[in-house]
């Protein structure tokens, strides 16, 4: 099963909580057919379950930290399986967060082709944030946790696009523009794959 994924279109898709990547993401299964996976949902989804890890992960999420490295890993790994023989490829949203977390799904998964780094502001991420958290019932979207999880991510997760724009496979959007400009952008993205 796990050859099946190893060969398969793999994105990452890099950003600032609040950039863009799951309102560009949802464009690109429509468009492309592609499987979203994005590692927030899926820990949100097994929180929403009521579980012991669910318990624990909520603890964690809540307080905008990053949770275990394998816990996640596992959990993208599982879904890829599920979706290997009906998937064009796949969008991997918000993951890896650290670079380790990309060497992680390297060794246990594949390679990707590429990195969708969608960019924003700082203050238009909150901007966003703060707007989504009038509807999404997200915990972290709040203020104290969105500020936290911005320095986590220029902490943490811009090396990453650091480490993969050594390898070439980095693609920028501009994440400023109206959403179907940045899709523009990323079609083009994805078409010279
Ligand atoms: N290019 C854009 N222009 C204006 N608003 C945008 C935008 N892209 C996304 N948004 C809005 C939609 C959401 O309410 C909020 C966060 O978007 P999102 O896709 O949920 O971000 P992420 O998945 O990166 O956390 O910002
Ligand atoms: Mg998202």
């Amino acid at each position: 099963m796990a050859d099946k994924i190893k060969d398969a279109k793999i994105i990452f898709v890099v950003g600032g909580p609040g950039s863009g990547k799951g309102t560009q993401c949802e464009k690109v299964v429509a468009k492309y057919g592609y499987t979203h996976l994005s590692s927030g949902d899926l820990l949100r989804a097994e929180v929403g379950s009521g579980s012991e890890r669910g318990k624990q992960l909520q603890a964690i999420m809540q307080k905008g930290d990053l949770v275990p490295l394998d816990t996640v890993l596992d959990m993208i790994k599982d879904a890829m399986i599920a979706k290997a023989d009906v998937s064009k490829g796949f969008l991997i949203d918000g993951y890896p967060r650290e670079v380790k977390q990309g060497e992680e799904f390297e060794k246990k998964i594949g390679k990707p082709c590429l990195l969708l780094y969608v960019d924003a502001k700082g203050e238009t991420m909150v901007k966003r944030l703060m707007k989504r958290g009038e509807t999404s019932g997200r915990a972290d979207d709040n203020e104290e946790t969105i500020k936290k999880r911005l320095d986590l991510y220029y902490k943490a997760t811009e090396p990453v696009i650091a480490f993969y724009e050594g390898r070439g496979i980095v693609r920028k959007v501009d994440s400023e523009l109206p959403v179907d400009e940045v899709f523009s952008h990323v079609s083009k993205a994805i078409d010279a794959l």
